[in-house]
């Protein structure tokens, strides 16, 4: 480019990116019209009536959300495709696809096939792109151009350097972090489009080193499936759990903000619906709650409930003497144990033959031959007798999935006769603890597991079966007329699936979201299921996550090298060959976009001192700042983190700091830590344990003991790595003690 020449095309592209956001003015002055006019319009007065007027209500509102959605960056980027007979074609790219009222596509979706050549696309396969634009803005102002030739015959030397694609990546990756993760739709690199763009089916593993932009391409890719197989997966919405509460905040903006609301973020303690684990767990419990072989324990255990009876039982019933043998519930438990139903629901087959003898045995006390009505009445006289109850129940109580669990875990000898044999003396007396004990994140599976084995409540599900046969029909009714309505909505109709529509005048109304239902109902199943950090996840966790899913269309992405739990992952073949054997497919990725090369490269070498085999990370760049080593006098950590960050801000006033304890420190240490710095910068700084700084990310990062943090598991290096990892520019380490190898 000649001087001159970028202002130049500064403007050119202010004239195209002014059109479009013009454009977009219209549609939403077009929607807001649609929908205002129908507010005023008479409904006709009919349950149709309504429903279609609700219909296109939510129609035009949902489009009107997405239209608002996109004002920041709507358009990044622009392919200049290969000459086709001497005429170039240009295609804008960005956050929605827009037509003109002729139809011709002025702004292609990022999510669409047409778009994919824009990340694709490199100079030794052009993909029929020979210029790659990225057109940088701030509010409706177009701030900057950056090209890269990707075909470049037919330019000039001149031109062929002055061009680079680094700059917009760049700028994103050291930008001031704001404490919530965004979008990466400008930027998106070749080797994360492929894993946002890889077909549906089978289970998708994304292995990669901190930062190399897992979880953002994980977030990219629900948006992806959402907006490209609607049809299956909008109804039964995507799942996507991440490690805490606080990494859910950092990310639930990059969803909304990619146009999407179909999706429930969860955390593994918050899974089983009705419980948010939370309480704390000793690593050797986490790991014996976290192996395959509780699933046979839990089994057991549940058996154990089914009672024999060692002798037999006199009852008494107005007088007439009836008798529960051990026989007659042996035989019941047989029969109950064969139809292969959950606990509850077998149960009402044990009933129902120890009624019939029961039966059997009061008519014959009263010496009658009963007709069909004459039994039932006797049997409901044995029903209401308080006796035959309490026996019956004795033997096979109904349970619940909370309520046996507890009782289990805070029993020694239920837990012993259930895990003799499969479990070691001493991994059982592990499991004990005090009754009332809260529930923890290893429990979760296990109440899933549990509610498997046990089933619904029988008394509700006879009601339920009704219930969902007479929506069933409701729903059908509902979709035939949603599919109307879409058909004669034109252009706003292709923003909803008939199935959303057809939820949205179902009754549960547009504040119902997919999500909200999934996230009350344990029976659920997602037509997508992401999980984050996934190396932290035990054998049992993925038994519930397979679950959630039947189809197994999952994206799975984690770091075996920051595997922190002590259930958790040191292999993919080993995790996913019991959940998807021969269905899952893994892929990597290589640079890391957080972290700068002055930081990656000494925590890596500390996890290669400590034995963890780990691929030398790539970073996207090399930063400014090569990590500060301080020795601190004991325990003098706090005015120490103070000193840093104080310096930190000075560096980068405005920024995002954080400090990073070993476990359990970051209480008291973080309220000593804070209350040394002024108001307006202890406000942007968070202090937290290694566990709670997982896949976080801030500007600058303290890291408080690392020898202390090595200590404070069995995979506590792994830990440490995930510590040293988390900051976009500077690190600080502190230390009273000896610094771990590799990192001194
Ligand atoms: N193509 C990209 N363009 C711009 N920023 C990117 C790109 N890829 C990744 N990033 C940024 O790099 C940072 C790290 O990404 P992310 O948190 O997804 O990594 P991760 O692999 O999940 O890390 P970890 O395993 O350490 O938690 C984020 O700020 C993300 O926005």
């Amino acid at each position: 480019m000649g001087a001159g020449e970028p202002e130049r095309q500064i403007a050119l592209e202010q004239a195209v990116v002014g059109g479009l956001y013009a454009r977009l003015d219209e549609l939403r002055e077009r929607a807001a019209d649609s929908l205002e006019r129908l507010r005023r319009a008479p409904v006709v007065p009919t349950p149709a009536g309504r429903a279609e007027r609700d219909a296109f209500d939510a129609l035009y509102t949902e489009r009107l959300t997405t239209l608002r959605a996109v004002e920041e960056r709507l358009c990044f980027g622009r392919m200049d495709m290969a000459a086709v007979d001497g005429v170039s074609e240009r295609r804008y790219v960005g956050r929605l696809g827009m037509s003109d009222d002729d139809q011709l596509q002025l702004l292609i979706d990022w999510r669409a096939p047409a778009a994919a050549a824009f990340y694709q696309a490199t100079a030794a396969a052009p993909n029929g792109v020979a210029r790659r634009r990225q057109i940088a803005t701030r509010g409706r102002s177009v701030t900057g151009v950056d090209d890269e030739i990707l075909d470049d015959s037919g330019l000039d030397d001149d031109t062929r350097q002055s061009v680079t694609g680094e700059g917009a990546l760049m700028s994103a990756l050291t930008a001031r972090r704001t404490g919530q993760m965004r979008d990466i739709v400008a930027t998106l690199q070749a080797e994360q489009d492929a894993i946002v763009r890889a077909p549906m089916s089978g289970v998708l593993v994304v292995q990669g080193g901190p930062g190399t932009g897992k979880t953002v391409v994980a977030l990219h890719r629900a948006a992806y499936l959402l907006y490209t197989y609607r049809e299956r997966i909008a109804r039964s919405g995507v799942l996507v759990v991440g490690p805490s509460p606080v990494f859910l905040r950092y990310i639930e903006q990059v969803l909304p903000s990619l146009g999407e609301t179909g999706v429930l973020l969860s955390t593994p303690g918050q899974l089983f619906p009705g419980v948010d684990a939370s309480g704390p767990e000793r690593p050797e419990v986490v790991a014996v709650k976290g192996d395959l072989r509780m699933a046979r324990v839990l089994r057991n255990a549940v058996r154990d409930r089914q009672l024999a009876l060692d002798a037999p039982v006199k009852l008494s019933l107005d007088g007439d003497g009836l008798t529960l043998s051990p026989r007659l519930v042996a035989d019941a438990r047989g029969r109950a144990r064969q139809t292969g139903r959950p606990h509850n629901e077998a149960r009402t087959t044990f009933v129902r033959h120890v009624l019939d003898d029961l039966t059997r045995q009061l008519a014959r006390a009263r010496r009658i031959d009963p007709d069909e009505e004459t039994r039932l009445e006797l049997q409901a006289e044995l029903r209401e007798s308080v006796d035959v109850r309490r026996e019956i129940n004795l033997r096979w109580m109904p349970l619940s999935a909370t309520g046996f669990l507890a009782t289990l875990l805070s029993s020694p000898t239920r837990l012993r006769a259930a895990a003799a044999g499969v479990l070691k003396p001493a991994e059982i007396d592990a499991l004990v603890r005090p009754p009332g004990s809260p529930w923890t994140l290893a429990d979760v599976p296990l109440l899933d597991e549990v509610a498997e084995l046990i089933g619904a409540d029988v008394t509700s599900s006879v009601r339920d079966a009704r219930a969902a046969a007479a929506a069933a029909a409701e729903r059908q009714e509902a979709l035939e007329h949603a599919r109307r309505v879409l058909e004669s909505a034109g252009e706003a109709g292709s923003m909803i699936s008939a199935e959303q529509l057809a939820d949205r005048f179902a009754g549960s109304g547009p504040t119902m979201t997919v999500a909200e239902r999934a996230r009350d109902d344990r029976t659920w199943t997602f037509g997508h299921v992401v999980l984050d950090e996934a190396q932290e996840a035990s054998p049992m966790l993925w038994r519930l996550l397979a679950r959630r899913v039947p189809s197994r269309s999952m994206t799975v992405v984690g770091d075996l090298a920051q595997t922190g739990s002590a259930a958790g992952a040191s292999s993919w073949e080993e995790m996913l060959d019991g959940v998807a054997r021969d269905r899952w497919e893994l892929r990597e990725l290589s640079v890391n976009y957080r972290t700068p090369g002055l930081i990656i490269r000494p925590a890596t070498e500390m996890l290669r001192a400590a034995g963890v085999p780990v691929r030398p990370a790539r970073a996207a760049r090399e930063g400014e700042w090569a990590p500060v080593l301080v020795a601190v006098p004991d325990a003098g950590y706090a005015q120490a983190a103070a000193h840093a960050l104080r310096d930190d801000d000075a560096l980068l006033p405005g920024g995002r700091f954080a400090v990073v304890t070993p476990r359990g420190l970051d209480g008291s240490l973080g309220a000593e830590v804070l209350a040394q710095l002024a108001p307006e910068l202890a406000e942007r700084v968070s202090v937290l344990d290694v566990d709670a700084a997982k896949g976080l990310e801030y500007d600058t990062v303290v890291v408080v003991e690392p020898a202390a943090i090595v200590e404070g598991s069995a995979r506590g290096v792994n830990d440490l790595y995930v510590a040293l990892t988390r900051p976009t520019q500077r690190l600080t380490v502190l230390h009273a003690r000896p610094l771990p190898p590799g990192l001194a």
